[in-house]
Order: C-alpha cells, then sequence, then structure tokens
C-alpha cells in the first residue's frame, strides 16, 4: 500500500506541470514535499492557536541531490505526515516545465460555507492562477464551523493537488489572513425571516469591518479583496474604509455572477451561444437596483440592438430577469446560487490576473472615486473595467449612457449612498441614519 502510495505521488511529480524555475540550470532535482501536519496536535492543544491544520510543503532543487540530513530544518514544532515525509528523486530527463517559484497565498472567510465547497477545489486545481502556478489556501472558519472547516481541509487533502502547497485553517482572522495576497470574503450572515435589512447591514457590516482591520495589520499591503458576502458592495466599502493601509483600488465586491447571467440571456434570446456575448457591464448594487446593460452590450461584435430587434423584450424583460435570477434560483433550488457564484469568483480573479481581451470589459464592484460618470466616487459600485494582467484594473470609460440606463443607474446609486448613511458609525462617519428607499430593498435572492 505504502509503496502504491508513493508510485502514485511519484507520478504526481512527473506531471507535465511540475519543476522550479530555479532547478533549470541543475544536473538534478530533488523534490522534497513535506506536509507538517499539526492538525491532530492543534486539536488536542484546543484552539488557543487558533489553528487547525497546517500543512507545508517545501520544495528543495540542488545540483548533488542532498541527503535528508542536509534540507533546510523544518519549522520548530512542526512535523511531516504520511506520504508528504517520502522525498523523490527526478532524474534530469524527466524534469517537466517549470512552476513558479513563489506560492500565491489566498485567504477565504466562510470556508465551510456552500460556495467554498466550490470554489476552495477550483483554486487548488490551478483554474485560477494556472498550472504553473503553487498556492497557499488560508481559510477561516468560526466556532460555529471548526469542525467543518476541518472536514474541509480533510477533503482539500485527500484530492492531491500537485499545486496545493499549503493549507491553514483557523478562525483568528489576524492569523489567518497573514501575508494574504487575495482575500475572497464570502462568509455572511444570511437575512433570516423578519430580520429588516438595515439590521442585516449593522450585523454583516461588524464582521467586515473586522475583517478590514485584520486585513490592514497582517495582509500583504497589495492584497486584492473581493466581498462576496451580502450586502456585498456596502460590506466591500466597510471592509476597504477600515483597511486605510491597503489601496482603495484593491477592493472588489463581486458582480460578476449577474454579468454572467446577463449574457446567458442576451445569447439565449440572440440563439447564439454565450460566449459570441462581450462588452456587458453590470452597473451599481448586487441588488434588484442593478443595472444589466444592452445598451453598450454586444453580440458577435454588434450592438446588442442590432441584433436583438425586440426592444420591449430588452427593456421590460431583459432587464428584471437578471436583477431577480438569484431569488428565483433559490426558489427553485432551495437555496443561493453557489456553484455559478464560484465559477464567477473565478472569472472576477482572472479578469485580473489575465489582459483582459482588446475593446472587451468586464464589471466588478470597484471604489468609484474618480469615475467618469459623475457616480458619487465614495461608493463601491459596479462599473466597466479592464486589466492589463498585473492585479489592476482600470475603469473604462467613454460608455453611452441613455435615458433609460441613467435613471436606473441614477436608483441604484440612491440605493447605495441610503446604505452607507445606515453604516456611517462602521465608516469613521457621523451623522447616520438608516432610511432605504423604498421602504427596503433586496438582495438579488430576496423576494
Ligand atoms: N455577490 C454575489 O454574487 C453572491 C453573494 N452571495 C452571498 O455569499 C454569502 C455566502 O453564501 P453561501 O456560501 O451560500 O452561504 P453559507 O450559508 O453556505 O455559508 C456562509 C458562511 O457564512 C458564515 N457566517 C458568518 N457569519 C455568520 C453568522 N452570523 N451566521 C451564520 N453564518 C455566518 C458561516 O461560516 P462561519 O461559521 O465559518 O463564519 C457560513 O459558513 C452570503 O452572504 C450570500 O448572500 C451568494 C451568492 C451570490
Ligand atoms: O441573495 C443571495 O444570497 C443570493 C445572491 O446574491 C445572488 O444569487 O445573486
Amino acid at each position: 500500500m505504502a509503496a502504491a502510495v508513493a508510485a502514485s505521488q511519484a507520478a504526481l511529480f512527473k506531471s507535465p506541470f511540475q519543476s522550479l524555475d530555479s532547478c533549470d540550470e541543475q544536473k538534478s532535482v530533488k523534490f522534497r514535499s513535506t506536509f507538517h501536519g499539526s492538525r491532530r496536535i492543534s486539536k488536542a492543544a484546543g484552539w488557543s492557536r487558533h489553528l487547525l491544520a497546517r500543512q507545508q510543503h517545501r520544495i528543495t532543487c540542488s545540483v548533488n541531490a542532498p541527503s535528508p540530513a542536509q534540507a533546510p530544518p523544518l519549522p520548530k514544532g512542526a512535523e511531516c505526515y504520511g506520504v508528504f515525509c517520502v522525498i523523490y528523486d527526478l532524474k534530469e530527463e524527466e524534469k517537466p516545465k517549470s512552476w513558479k517559484k513563489k506560492l500565491v497565498r489566498v485567504a477565504v472567510s466562510g470556508a465551510a460555507g456552500t460556495i467554498s465547497n466550490h470554489l476552495l477545489f477550483k483554486i487548488a486545481s490551478g483554474e485560477v492562477f494556472g498550472p504553473d502556478q503553487p498556492v497557499a489556501l488560508n481559510l477561516l472558519g468560526s466556532e460555529r464551523s471548526k469542525e467543518a472547516l476541518e472536514g474541509v481541509a480533510m477533503e482539500l487533502e485527500d484530492s492531491l493537488y500537485p499545486l496545493l502547497r499549503e493549507v491553514i485553517i483557523g478562525i483568528d482572522p489576524y492569523e489567518v489572513f497573514r501575508d494574504a495576497e487575495w482575500a475572497l470574503l464570502i462568509g455572511a450572515k444570511p437575512r433570516g425571516p423578519g430580520m429588516e435589512r438595515a439590521d442585516l447591514l449593522d450585523i454583516n457590516g461588524q464582521i467586515f469591518a473586522a475583517q478590514g482591520r485584520a486585513l490592514n495589520e497582517v495582509a500583504s499591503s497589495n492584497v486584492k479583496v473581493v466581498v462576496v458576502g451580502n450586502p456585498c458592495n456596502t460590506n466591500a466599502l466597510i471592509c476597504m474604509k477600515n483597511a486605510p493601509r491597503i489601496p482603495s483600488k484593491n477592493f472588489h465586491a463581486l458582480t460578476r455572477l449577474d454579468e454572467n447571467r446577463a449574457k446567458c440571456q442576451l445569447a439565449l434570446k440572440a440563439g447564439v451561444f454565450y460566449d459570441n456575448v462581450s462588452n456587458v457591464t453590470i452597473w451599481g448594487n448586487h441588488s434588484t437596483t442593478q443595472v444589466p446593460d444592452f445598451l453598450n452590450a454586444k453580440i458577435n461584435g454588434r450592438p446588442v440592438k442590432e441584433v436583438i430587434t425586440d426592444h420591449k423584450w430588452l427593456e421590460e424583460q431583459f432587464t428584471p430577469t437578471v436583477q431577480t435570477r438569484g431569488g428565483v434560483l433559490i426558489k427553485k433550488w432551495g437555496r443561493s446560487s453557489a456553484a455559478s457564484t464560484a465559477v464567477s469568483i473565478v472569472d472576477a480573479m482572472k479578469s485580473l490576473v489575465q489582459p483582459t481581451p482588446p475593446g472587451d470589459w468586464f464589471s466588478s464592484g470597484v471604489y468609484a472615486a474618480g469615475n467618469p460618470y459623475g457616480i458619487d466616487g465614495d461608493l463601491v459600485f459596479s462599473l466597466p473595467c479592464r486589466s492589463k494582467g498585473d492585479g489592476d484594473y482600470e475603469i473604462v470609460p467613454g460608455l453611452h449612457i441613455d435615458k433609460y440606463l441613467y435613471e436606473r443607474i441614477k436608483k441604484s446609486e440612491d440605493e447605495l449612498i441610503a446604505e452607507r448613511k445606515c453604516v456611517a458609525h462602521l465608516i469613521g462617519e457621523e451623522n447616520g441614519f438608516c432610511d432605504l428607499p423604498g421602504g427596503d430593498t433586496m438582495l438579488p435572492g430576496e423576494q
């Protein structure tokens, strides 16, 4: 059995994905992949250190294939675990293409939740950063979810992902967010029956304020933050305001799912495959006031209004269909979109690490300071963006806004301004009061 496991591990290391840039000049390569499993140890020690599990994999390259005694010392208190203690030698001719050297560290909150259960496995498999980029996952749970989080880590273990080099789980954001280059903030309290939206804004706002402070203190200074937990635009604003060390531009609220939903509806109506639909913007809030823009969108490079001549459908059906898609799905599924949300988080991250195709753009809820559309700059507002693939982006100027779009964008802006007033106490402002337009506006999943 041990031999079989070792053989399968050796096969993994021979996969075309595996090697190191730094090994390229060397005669022989020695992989030392070590899992310092402290899951059981930490459990015995209780949660005082807020770490249930810690995996670390080390890779050693050397001309003279070092003996284990020559390998760098392991961190104090850590020990290798199971098959990850086995050392393999790769012969020169077996040396595959190179991996990037540095780990990308991704922190995820709500890691034992439904969306994360899809997302983590995508990141670990290389779907976001590519087949040559090793990753570390830092998973944040709570007292409620610590057993479940251990289960998540076990499934990640059992998946044998070659690119997944480290998994840390814990309940203290000051530990879990340490050195994170990406923070995917998914965990949030769902709105329960009879709960006012203002209460939800406050409860979740407290969570995102605390997480913003933790990111400010311990994350990489250029961490990219994607807020998914609802109400995601205002949660992102709160998080950003509590993290002044991190550039405001680095905060995103997820509206990519809305963009994907809009593309799907346009493709369906036009009778084309959905990858022929481009230039779709979601303007505003991730709520039922969001504005899916068919005016600037394209199908096969042509304006949507030229391809879909049923303009009544565009104005009267397309918009509410996208706005309420989440709620319709909840009625059918009995729970909110999780798999498609995870896909859209992957899309949103890839849009920042890969160049935007020329002439196209993507939607993201971003800090609107200095935007060219006259929208209140002190909001996290979904806008058209493009990226060079370096993690940064710019807001795309020059989209045509007609009366139809303007009126709807204004409504979403008003909603976000009202949400901001409700959370004034969480963003360092005074004189807040909560008076949401229309009495009580809706998340996509609430109808
Ligand atoms: N922006 C978007 O496009 C979308 C956003 N969403 C939002 O994403 C969030 C997560 O969705 P999903 O993964 O399906 O939800 P789940 O209910 O499966 O998981 C949510 C996690 O939130 C955490 N949480 C944090 N605080 C609380 C609290 N006070 N009470 C209960 N749970 C809490 C829990 O983790 P723990 O106990 O570990 O803290 C839980 O695992 C929701 O806010 C949802 O509305 C969903 C779909 C689309
Ligand atoms: O309201 C929810 O939780 C679900 C949601 O955001 C969506 O489906 O877009």
